[in-house]
């Protein structure tokens, strides 16, 4: 891989300060998922490098947390800093072991980057309270201290953001971390933790450990020493970790799977509309937990929606996402390209009509072709399952409150979409939706402020904005008693 700073691929796991192999000779390759090529090799540590990495962490914990929050924050915006000087090289890294196009992962690297320097920030803010108190004679309050070590596991499809999203939080709060990214996408991981280094973030308070997940993510959840789990990933996944998490009662963060509807109004023109979906749809090829999976449209607008969609998914260029123009990039890996086509053949199977998407297009074996399927019913795969591919969905609806229903019907509860201008109808759907995020009229909706995080099986808790770093808070109440006559109290 071609980098101006060669340093910045790393093939090694991180552990206080020090990069590491793994003791038992294991060793996973990884490869570029739009030509197969083998980029590197990380290692499989082994159970006691990793509790290796629980003792820097938790050895770290105390000097990290006794820091200033200024002096924590000048740590942090020193490593975004350098995110941003080196985001060229950042970009190719992720654009070499994820596949999406480069502009996309210029995007991630600053969308990333915003959450470290938001969260420098905001750590200086981490206000406790004074209480009016009903004892006589006492004062009372509340501080906010760091949990402690948190564990934090990550998915392939945003390799960098998703990272720094929880550690931005989790260091200004004056905890330590552990990364345990996906095999996948290890080295933009890595590649964080060399910029760290250079920050002087000091040795153990930033770990990035690698290895066969089940194993790796088994030993974090029990380890009595890691006080908090934040876990972005699928349902499934999630669910398993919340269990290993239940012994010693671990604080638990979960971001999961979406299964967003994008709703669009009677009122809407259909091209403004289509528009909007195509975006909302095939951002990071739909490979990303906001993709519009189910798209709802007034049946009134329908036919001229579908023609407006078609019309710009055929803009949509397909290709490695090194060359220049390419909107969509391959899907990660063998198993997602079955699972679109799996997706696609059980919605005919049931009915629904292929408008769009020629596979034999396909410029290589881990592509899959935007693809358009109408009449979409709750009882195909493309409904209840979160695509994760650019496949689209179309289904007419009648009224208000068909639509709600419709959108409701899934086990999911992350963002959801609405494109119409009519105030009531927005409030309605407002307060009737069953989603932690509604985005109306817009397909824009993340960043550092905002409070990310889905409801039902889509997750726990919130990343992101003042709710962010709360997940890595504990409040500690004090009663200040025998004080003798406490004036206003
Ligand atoms: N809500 C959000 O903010 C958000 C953001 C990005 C992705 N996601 C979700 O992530 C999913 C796609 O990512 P993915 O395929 O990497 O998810 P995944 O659940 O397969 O993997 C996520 C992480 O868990 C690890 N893991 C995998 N299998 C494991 C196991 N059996 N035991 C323990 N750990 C295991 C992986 O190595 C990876 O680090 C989608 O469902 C997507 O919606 C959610
Ligand atoms: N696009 C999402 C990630 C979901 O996959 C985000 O911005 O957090």
């Amino acid at each position: 891989m071609k980098l101006n700073d060669p340093r910045l691929l790393r093939q090694y796991a991180y552990i206080d300060g020090k990069w590491t192999h793994g003791d038992g000779g294991r060793e996973e390759a990884v490869v570029d998922p739009a030509t197969g090529e083998v980029l590197g090799h990380i290692p499989w540590l082994e159970a006691p490098q990793l509790r290796e990495a629980v003792d820097a962490a938790d050895a770290a914990f105390a000097q990290w947390r006794a820091l200033r929050a200024d002096e924590r924050a000048e740590r942090l915006q020193a490593w975004y800093d350098l995110l941003i000087e080196h985001r060229e090289d950042l970009a190719v890294i992720m654009t070499r072991e994820q596949g999406k196009p480069l502009p996309d992962s210029r995007g991630e690297i600053e969308y990333g980057a915003s959450f470290i320097k938001w969260f420098a920030e905001e750590g200086k803010r981490t206000f406790g309270q004074t209480i009016p108190s009903h004892i006589p004679n006492a004062a009372l309050g509340s501080l906010k201290e760091p949990v402690g070590v948190a564990a934090l596991i990550t998915p392939w499809n945003f390799p960098l953001a998703m990272i720094t999203r929880k550690a931005g939080a989790a260091l200004a709060a004056g905890c330590t971390v552990i990364v345990k990214p996906a095999g996948e996408t290890p080295f933009s991981a890595l590649a964080l933790a060399e910029l760290a280094e250079r920050a002087e973030i000091p040795a153990g308070v930033f770990n990035v450990v690698l290895g066969e997940p089940a194993e790796v993510s088994k030993l974090l959840c029990e380890e009595e020493r890691v006080k908090a789990l934040s876990f972005t990933g699928s349902t499934r996944v999630g669910r398993l970790l919340l269990e290993q998490s239940a012994n010693n009662v671990k604080r638990v963060s979960l971001e999961l799977g979406g299964n967003a509807p994008f709703i669009v109004g009677p009122d809407m023109d259909p091209a403004e509309a289509a528009r909007a979906a195509v975006a909302a749809k095939f951002q990071t090829g739909g490979q990303d937990c906001l993709a519009a999976n189910r798209i709802l449209v007034h049946e009134s607008i329908h036919d001229e929606f579908v023609e407006q969609f078609v019309a710009c998914m055929e803009t949509l260029k397909v290709g490695n996402g090194l060359v220049t123009n390419i909107d969509i990039g391959p899907l990660i890996h063998q198993q997602a390209v079955e699972k679109a086509s799996s997706i696609v053949d059980d919605a005919i199977s049931r009915g629904a009509t292929l408008v769009h998407g020629d596979q034999s297009m396909a410029p290589g074996p881990n592509f899959f072709m935007p693809t358009l399927l109408t009449g979409v019913t709750p009882y195909m795969k493309a409904w209840r399952e979160e695509s994760f591919s650019p496949v689209a969905g179309v289904t007419a609806y009648k009224d208000d409150d068909e639509v709600i229903k419709l959108a409701n019907d899934t086990e999911y509860g992350l963002a959801a979409y609405v494109y119409t201008h009519d105030i009531r109808r927005i409030w309605k759907l407002l307060r009737a939706l069953e989603y932690g995020m509604v985005a109306i009229n817009s397909v824009k909706m993340t960043g550092p402020p905002v409070p990310f995080g889905g409801v039902k099986q889509s997750g726990l808790g919130r990343e992101g904005g003042t709710a962010g770093i709360e997940e890595y808070l504990e409040t500690k109440f004090y009663c200040l008693g025998a004080l003798g006559s406490v004036s206003g109290s």
